[in-house]
């Protein structure tokens, strides 16, 4: 989409009649608005919306003599498809100065304006001149904005107009589809029109329809000649429901369809000539460097700054230099360019894909990937150390600077979740020790006033909901880095926490988060316009311009048109976002982790749990939700007495019993499924002296700790359930065993989580399971540590459980890694994995952390399936694999038809890698190794140990022969 070659821009001068003196200089060919002339003699650019999104690269030229004076009509370019008209004006002092250094022709220095033209040569020159202003000293003063069409004055010949005949008589092909860009008033006599707005006529076969840059119907008309429609040209004048419509420009097919033309409305959109830089050093980071001392860098009178670190030394990352149109904005004081060098000591240990992060992180918040835009979203998957990433711009950020060396930023503000606060401190301290870098973490003992009070620290580090606490005291701080971490909980812009951090105004805003952007377009625009504000245009534009026409190509009854306008959409957005979101998937550190067994058992249910499951599916309330008689959704009531039975009848008995005396309308629902039940347990039953044997997944739980004990005495096993009441059972089975525990839940003190990590993945500590509640406490944890997982229950939401997994597969990891997701045969809970594994599933939007069973809608017939047991088979889920196997000996699925995992990306398919984080399909599954618990040979000690109780197995290992 973008043009990627630097592009000039000739200045040249020309006599004006009726201009008043213009102390005026454009200095800056990059700026999206017109800006207001001053009469005070600063230098001030004036240039309208003018430069396209798709010139990559603009630069500023003047001519020593201009081969000929434009006439008026010249003030109006088209440029594939983008007008623009310029103004420009000199201060006289500069004026004098260039008139006698280039010999421009000035008829009159007082009245004069400027034309301007692009051309894709001029780069010498263009660096003449800038080393001659620069030696001017010339700064520019104050950039202010104005629209062009309330002030500038018309300078075009009085164009032709189209007379519109009311009835029409020629046979017309309806094909014709014309796009241009036009101004617009009310119609008026008025030879000095006043343009109210920008817009873009579309003409199709006989028909207008103007849109204005926010894709809104204006006017339409009808009937038009032919012939007429056919010759409309630039400064053609046409009438449109009581408009006055002149044409500017030509539009491409492409510039519409892809939306660009509207982009200069609302959000213009000006991509900087450093984003080809940006690219290009992806490749090789080291490319880059350049002399610190080189003479272009050398203005005048200039002494050399050094840079901080030797960017010729070996294995050295040097950030890419500024390029001119970023010093003409940023390096107002003219400093020499130095350049900017990663610490060697952490360059040392980033891996080349963090390598690619920094530089694409510093380009984004200097704004040189989108121009004046200094905004970015990393978001790489689970685990690639974005942490460090940010640690390294960060440290890099406040030492040094390209202009003259001086630090770009002074204070820094990380918000993250309140379980990370002290991982982010941690993290510092890893990889930059206690010296370099004074950090602030926030909580109870320290409060935000002792760090406004210190100059000592640079970083705050603060929970989410500690900064809505402390937004006021924060306010008054200046802070030039903004940081959020796991930053998806930004995606609705109306919630409070938005709002805050918006209103610190903090420009350089970095998002960090795990979890696919793209999945919702509408969170998708809040996060985009969180990190770049207006960079999409409003909200409501957003939506005529793409969200509408991707969401409706994506519909069956989609016509071919609109499917094409709809791919064409989705491809320019992600194509402009692009800039400045970065995601890797887990694959690009495979290589340095070890091993990964993964393994799915299939735990025959108990004897109780077989009888009360039979009886809870007999219920009047089970019956009465499969025909659709009770509303409140009655079926989630249902569904969770399920689960519990699954986790251990004693969590039923539990619930049972607290319900005996309610009265409530929903608690009478919950009694009549619980009705008869409580006499399927012994008289004497007592939850608290639950046993192991009642539960199926418990029983292989014990068999699976032991034989971890017995064959790697020094490994570490983390223990999840989504539920409190399950892991206080999980505890007191702990406890009854002496297994040393430690636990970390949603009742944790956030002070304490991170003690409770770091005790538990230290070499010395004794404790042996790590009991965690994976949606208090595992977005963003480290739990490396543990080298053995179980998942003892299933979410509906595969994020949750995959969340759960990279705690421990992650860098740092020295052993091979066992996942263990227990799973009761023929149940509910394999229904549930089911459904996270098969691809219909995938269409809802399940890689989102914050979906939960509630918002799952069921129909009847789903239902019925989620509400039968199976008792006869070893694993549902291998029977609906139509795999052949018996299950008798190890098998793996020969169908070699590899189906891409696929996730409900609003944008389509567009640069989707595959990833061993996202959710599996059933095809793939079939793919992992399976076999029955009858099994005879089983070479996997530990699934040897626990055969008795399991009626089937897949196991799947990644990174077989990796080493560590
Ligand atoms: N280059 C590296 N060498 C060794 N360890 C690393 C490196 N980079 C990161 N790590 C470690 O990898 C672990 C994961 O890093 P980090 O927590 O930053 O991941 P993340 O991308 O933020 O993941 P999440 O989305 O889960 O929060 C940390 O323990 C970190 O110290
Ligand atoms: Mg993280």
């Amino acid at each position: 989409m973008l043009d990627h070659h630097p592009v000039a821009i000739t200045v040249e001068v020309k006599q004006e009649e009726d201009i008043k003196p213009p102390p005026l200089l454009v200095l800056n060919s990059q700026q999206s608005d017109i800006l207001e002339q001053r009469e005070d003699h600063e230098l001030v650019h004036v240039m309208e919306r003018s430069l396209s999104p798709s010139l990559s690269s603009v630069d500023m030229r003047m001519t020593s003599s201009p081969s000929s004076i434009p006439r008026r009509d010249d003030f109006f370019r088209h440029e594939r498809g983008e007008h623009f008209r310029t103004q420009l004006g000199y201060d006289p002092q500069i004026l004098q100065m260039l008139k006698e250094e280039h010999q421009i022709i000035l008829e009159n220095q007082k009245n004069f304006g400027l034309y301007v033209q692009e051309k894709r040569d001029g780069l010498k020159r263009r660096q003449q001149l800038e080393e001659e202003l620069l030696r001017a000293k010339i700064e520019v003063e104050k950039l202010k904005a104005v629209r062009l069409r309330h002030d500038l004055p018309e300078f075009h010949s009085a164009p032709k107009e189209i007379t519109v005949p009311k009835r029409q008589e020629e046979e017309e092909p309806d094909s014709l589809v014309k796009y241009f860009s036009v101004v617009w008033c009310k119609a008026s006599k008025k030879k000095h029109k006043k343009w109210e707005g920008d817009a873009v006529l579309i003409v199709k076969g006989k028909s207008f329809t103007l849109k204005d840059l926010e894709g809104k119907d204006i006017g339409r008309g009808l009937a038009y000649k032919f012939k007429e429609l056919e010759k409309i040209e630039e400064g053609h004048r046409v009438m449109i429901g009581g408009k006055e419509v002149e044409v500017m420009g030509i539009i491409s097919p492409d510039d519409f369809n892809s939306g660009r033309c509207f982009q200069l409305g609302g959000g213009s959109l000006a991509i900087s000539s450093s984003s080809q830089a940006a690219k290009k050093c992806f490749s090789n980071p080291f490319k880059s460097v350049c002399k610190p001392s080189s003479k272009e860098n050398r203005p005048n009178g200039f002494q050399d700054c050094k840079p901080r670190h030797d960017p010729h030394a070996q294995n050295s990352l040097v950030m890419s230099r500024p390029d001119n149109n970023h010093q003409w904005m940023f390096n107002k004081s003219c400093s020499p360019i130095v350049d900017v060098v990663i610490d060697p000591y952490l360059v040392y240990h980033l891996r080349p894909h963090q390598k690619e992060g920094i530089l694409f992180l510093y380009e984004c918040v200097m704004g040189m990937r989108v121009n004046g835009r200094c905004g970015a979203i990393l978001a790489d998957e689970m685990g690639l150390g974005k942490t460090l990433q940010c640690i390294s711009l960060i440290w890099t950020l406040q030492c040094q600077g390209p202009y003259g060396g001086k630090p770009v930023i002074k204070k820094t503000l990380i918000v993250t979740p309140g379980s990370l606060v002290n991982n982010w401190r941690k993290e510092f301290q890893k990889w930059l020790g206690s010296e370099r870098i004074k950090v602030f973490p926030v909580d109870q003992d320290h409060k935000v006033e002792e760090f406004i009070k210190s100059p000592f620290y640079s970083v705050l580090i603060i929970s989410y909901e500690m900064l809505l606490r402390s937004l006021d005291q924060i306010k008054n701080v200046k802070f030039d880095l903004l940081i959020c971490d796991e930053g998806h909980r930004l995606k609705n812009s109306a919630i409070k926490t938005t709002t805050a951090l918006i209103s610190l105004s903090c420009e350089k805003r970095i998002i960090l988060t795990g979890t696919p952007v793209q999945n919702d377009l509408q969170e998708f625009f809040a996060l985009i316009d969180f990190v770049n504000p207006g960079i999409l245009g409003s909200l409501s534009s957003y939506r005529k311009i793409y969200e509408e026409p991707i969401i409706l190509s994506r519909q069956p009854s989609a016509s071919e048109e609109e499917k094409e306008l709809g791919e064409k959409r989705a491809a320019e957005l992600t194509c402009l976002t692009g800039l400045f979101i970065l995601r890797r998937t887990q694959e690009v550190i495979n290589k340095y982790l070890p091993p990964k067994i993964e393994n799915v058992v299939f735990c025959r249910p108990g004897a109780l749990q077989i009888e009360l499951y039979r009886k809870l599916l007999n219920s009047q309330a089970v019956r009465f939700c499969l025909q659709g008689l009770l509303g409140n959704s009655p079926h989630l009531i249902c569904i969770g007495a399920l689960k519990k039975l699954c986790n251990h009848p004693c969590l039923l008995f539990n619930s049972i019993k607290g319900k005996e005396c309610s009265s409530t309308w929903d608690e009478n629902e919950e009694r009549s499924l619980y009705e008869g039940l409580v006499n399927v347990f012994p008289a004497d039953y007592n939850p608290l002296m639950f046993t192991e044997e009642e539960s199926g997944k418990l029983q292989v739980l014990l068999k699976l700790l032991a034989v971890i004990r017995e064959l790697r005495p020094t490994e570490k096993v983390v223990l999840v359930s989504n539920y409190t009441q399950t892991l206080n059972i999980l505890q007191e089975v702990c406890r009854r065993h002496g297994y040393a525990f430690t636990r970390l839940d949603g009742q944790t003190p956030v002070s304490q989580r991170q003690q409770i990590v770091d005790g538990f993945n230290s070499k010395y500590s004794s404790d042996f399971i790590f009991l965690l509640s994976s949606k208090a406490g595992g977005v963003g944890l480290n739990l490396i540590g543990g080298s053995h997982l179980i998942l003892y229950d299933i979410d509906w939401n595969p994020a949750t459980d995959i969340q759960a997994m990279s705690r421990l597969w992650r860098d740092g990891q020295k052993h091979p890694v066992h996942i263990y997701r227990l799973l009761t045969t023929g149940t509910i809970e394999e229904k549930i994995y089911q459904r996270q594994i098969s691809k219909q599933d995938l269409s809802g939007a399940v890689v989102d952390l914050t979906k939960t069973s509630e918002h799952i809608q069921f129909s009847v017939e789903e239902l019925k399936n989620l509400f039968t047991l199976h008792e006869s088979s070893h694993c549902v889920t291998h029977d609906l694999l139509d795999c052949e196997c018996t299950g008798d000996k190890d098998h793996t699925g020969d169908s070699l038809e590899k189906v891409p995992i696929s996730r409900n990306c609003q944008l389509g398919p567009h640069h989707q890698k595959s990833s061993s984080l996202k959710p599996l399909s059933m095809s793939q599954l079939k793919q992992w190794k399976h076999f029955s618990g009858d099994h005879l040979n089983l070479t996997d000690p530990f699934l040897e140990r626990i055969r008795e109780n399991v009626s089937f197995f897949f196991q799947n290992i990644t990174n077989q022969s990796t080493v560590i």
